[in-house]
């Protein structure tokens, strides 16, 4: 059984975080394994959505706390270690980012710390209800410092720094109200309605669902003159693809379009 599965159907690759007796934490293993997925998926001309869920009783329960232990056994008592652990998660988390597919989060159980990350990481989210989020690292001394990072951009600032300090878990809903995920489902129905979202997104033109993400988190950065100049180009180039004429002209003689 690999670590991370794959499966691919209908262009929708759907990874599958296959540790759960570890609630599949991040291990330097699981980050590998995600890395070499990202790298593919990066090259995938034919995946137009990604998906990413866990086995088991959580989606994913952060760092691995055992290898972490054993890291400090080093002589410099893990201070290289720790730096390229966390580097290598900063990949990790950027690569997802910087897909070129949206990447759909499939959360059940837990989602903690660096899983907490991994979520709020991912373009959407889709959890089961039940699920709990968290960044508690401070239970067990480890302010959740990268997390942060991803949490202090996707939820309200004050939620995320009283999850920050607290180490408390919210509740699926308030994740939803937060804006942490989209949407909340019946546990027996989060792979069919997840499923159903990365189909809604793949039906689109490809091409211009994975410009728009890029330009999504670039003009983010941007003040607002070079944001809307950005995206203006973004949407001339949109706009002079043949598929784009087909999307436009099927509009208004009321067909289906025909796309290449
Ligand atoms: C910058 C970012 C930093 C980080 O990400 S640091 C990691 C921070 N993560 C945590 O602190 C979470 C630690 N885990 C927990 O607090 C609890 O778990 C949960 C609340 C998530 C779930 O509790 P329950 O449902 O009671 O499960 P269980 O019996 O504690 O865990 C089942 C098995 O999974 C192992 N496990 C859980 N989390 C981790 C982890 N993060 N790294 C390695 N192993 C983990 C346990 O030890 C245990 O294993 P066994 O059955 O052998 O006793």
């Amino acid at each position: 059984m690999d670590l991370l599965e794959r499966n691919d159907t209908g262009g929708i690759a759907h990874l599958h975080m296959n540790a759960p007796e570890r609630l599949n934490a991040l291990s330097d293993e699981m980050l590998a394994a995600l890395q070499a997925q990202i790298d593919a998926l990066a090259e995938d001309r034919d995946t137009r959505v990604v998906i990413l869920s866990g086995a088991g009783k959580a989606f994913c329960a952060g760092h691995d706390l055992k290898q972490m232990q054993a890291g400090r056994q080093a002589e410099d008592g893990g201070k290289a270690y720790f730096a390229d652990l966390f580097a290598r998660c900063a990949r990790v988390m950027m690569g997802l980012q910087a897909l070129p597919q949206p990447v759909i989060a499939q959360v059940h159980g837990i989602a903690t710390a660096a899983g907490c990350q991994l979520v709020a990481t991912c373009d959407m989210a889709v959890a089961a209800q039940g699920t709990r989020f968290g960044v508690n690292g401070v239970n067990i001394g480890l302010f959740c410092s990268t997390p942060m990072v991803a949490l202090s951009r996707n939820i309200p600032r004050k939620r995320a720094f009283e999850m920050l300090t607290t180490g408390s878990f919210v509740e699926a809903d308030e994740a939803e109200r937060l804006g942490l995920v989209n949407r909340v489902v019946a546990p027996d129905a989060l792979g069919s309605e997840t499923r159903a979202l990365a189909e809604t997104v793949a039906a689109k033109l490809s091409a211009a669902v994975k410009i728009g993400k890029r330009a999504f988190y670039d003009q983010a950065q941007m003040p607002l003159d070079q944001a809307y100049a950005f995206t203006g180009e973004v949407m001339v180039e949109n706009m002079l693809w043949r598929d784009t004429e087909e999307g436009i002209s099927a509009f208004l003689e009321k067909r289906p379009p025909d796309w290449s």
